[in-house]
């Protein structure tokens, strides 16, 4: 593991294009199980979650050819069914969260499935009770099997069969898992409450391009006319949309001007006027958005004048995922905003760090936070921290490089578990950030 060793307090400029998603590429790559022909992705972000998922497929037997950079061919035509249901393939699962999305299509094409409990972040209980139900709803029957510590998924006799189900929840991953193993289903499988975020949708197009007929993309009405057989296809990987809003969030944290190319605009949804609404005059130029450097950043109040309340929600409302950079972000604006992490339990204790550093955060309970703005006029202070989950990482990151002095972040494996080199890529702006092998 290695430690972030960050020289705060630089201004940054230039342009920056974000990677590709990774959220979008855990649900593609696992996609490829579903044929065993050749599909080719562009814009695979080098992150760690992705290569641990691809090393995974690697062990289950698909062929992996990298190109260049984020450019993949994966071939499934000869998948070690005795793997995928051994102990290490369990194990494998459970350090990696990505993992969760092979078990749809590895249920839809092979009969049987195991779901290990998932790592990744410590940011709340991560249910897959969405995921399970769906697929029994397919006709899956459901076991636990104690030495492997994992569940087993079965399809019947025949195959799974498509049917009509309600979701209890708009889960993405859950969601993602429905649609790949509804995909060879024999029969038509109608969803509803189904997550519609641009990654799913992404999803959607690759599987169209496979050969699967789906209705209602974009929608949380999804009917999918099950394939007997997909066919290879090409796809290419969205931009990352939690990066692009990382990055607006730090060229206000640190009053600089930049410009992030290339963000695919119309799949951001609700975040630039989110970003807006903590006072930060960002403009889109063609599929690019400029952020100028502000003297003041004045966050916004409700038409009432009473204090703003930021909050998350499934698609099209405000990704979680994002909360943790807004509130860091808030630090420094002019004036209060409620930051209200409703989706997860235990995402905003890193603000206890922030709050070292010399923020204003009272944090009400695990879901809420209220930040009083120091209007850029009392600098963060440099600390030591741990970076406890991917987003509170970039967050902090953003914090320190902002502050006065030198700080140090642990842990980053969490970072990089999702951003791409992401020190080198900063210090081309201007940042100072320094990778200390621990
Ligand atoms: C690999 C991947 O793609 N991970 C993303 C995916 O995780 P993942 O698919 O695991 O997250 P889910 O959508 O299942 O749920 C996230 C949290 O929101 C809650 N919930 C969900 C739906 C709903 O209608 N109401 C509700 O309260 C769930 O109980 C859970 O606590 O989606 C999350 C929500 O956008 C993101 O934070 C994760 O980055
Ligand atoms: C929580 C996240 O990812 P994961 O679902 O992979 O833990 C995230 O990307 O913010």
């Amino acid at each position: 593991m290695s430690t972030f060793v960050i020289e705060g307090g630089h201004r940054l400029a230039g342009e920056i294009e974000p990677q590709g998603a990774k959220n979008e590429s855990l649900q593609i790559i696992s996609a490829c199980l579903l044929t065993p022909e050749e599909v080719h992705v562009t814009n695979i972000p080098e992150i760690l979650d992705v290569r641990n998922l691809i090393g995974l497929l690697e062990c289950m037997g698909v062929k992996v050819e990298r190109r260049g950079k984020g450019d993949y061919l994966f071939k499934a035509d000869d998948i070690d069914t005795d793997y995928i249901t051994s102990e290490d393939f369990v194990r494998r699962c459970a350090s990696l969260r990505g993992s969760v999305l092979v078990v749809g299509p590895l249920l839809a094409r092979f009969g049987e499935a195991f779901f290990a409990k998932p790592g990744g972040d410590k940011i709340g209980r991560r249910k897959v009770d969405t995921h399970i139900t769906g697929m029994m709803n397919l006709g899956a029957s459901l076991d636990y099997d104690e030495a492997k510590r994992a569940y087993r998924l079965t399809a019947p006799e025949g195959g799974l069969h498509g049917t009509y189900m309600l979701l209890d929840e708009a889960s993405v991953t859950g969601t993602a898992n429905i649609i790949m193993a509804a995909a060879l289903a024999h029969g038509t499988t109608t969803i509803y409450n189904a997550a519609c975020e641009p990654y799913v949708q992404q999803l959607c197009r690759l599987l169209s391009a496979m050969g699967l007929e789906i209705e209602g993309i974009a929608s949380n009405l999804l009917t999918i006319h099950g394939a007997e057989r997909l066919h290879g296809a090409e796809h290419r990987i969205l931009p990352d949309m939690i990066e692009v809003g990382s990055f607006i969030g730090m060229a206000a944290l640190n009053s600089s001007e930049i410009t992030v190319k290339n963000v695919s605009y119309d799949n951001l949804g609700i975040i630039p006027d989110s970003f807006r609404r903590l006072g930060i005059a960002l403009e889109r130029r063609g599929d690019d958005i400029y952020v100028p450097a502000q003297d003041v950043y004045e966050i916004e109040t409700a038409l009432d004048g009473s204090i703003l309340n930021i909050a998350d929600a499934p698609w099209p409302g405000l990704t979680p995922d994002l909360l943790s950079v807004m509130l860091v972000v808030a630090t420094q604006c002019r004036g209060s905003v409620l930051i209200h992490q409703k989706m997860f339990e235990s995402r905003l204790f890193f603000v206890d760090r922030l709050i070292d550093m010399g923020a204003q955060i009272m944090l009400c309970d695990p879901h809420r936070a209220v930040v009083i703005g120091l209007d850029h006029k009392n600098t963060l202070k440099a600390n030591r921290m741990l970076s406890p989950d991917i987003r509170a990482g970039i967050a902090l990151l953003l914090a320190a490089m902002s502050a006065k002095g030198t700080s140090e972040i642990g842990n980053i494996s969490q970072i990089d578990r999702g951003y791409e080199d992401i020190d080198n890529r900063l210090n081309a702006l201007g940042a100072h950030i320094f990778r200390r092998p621990d």
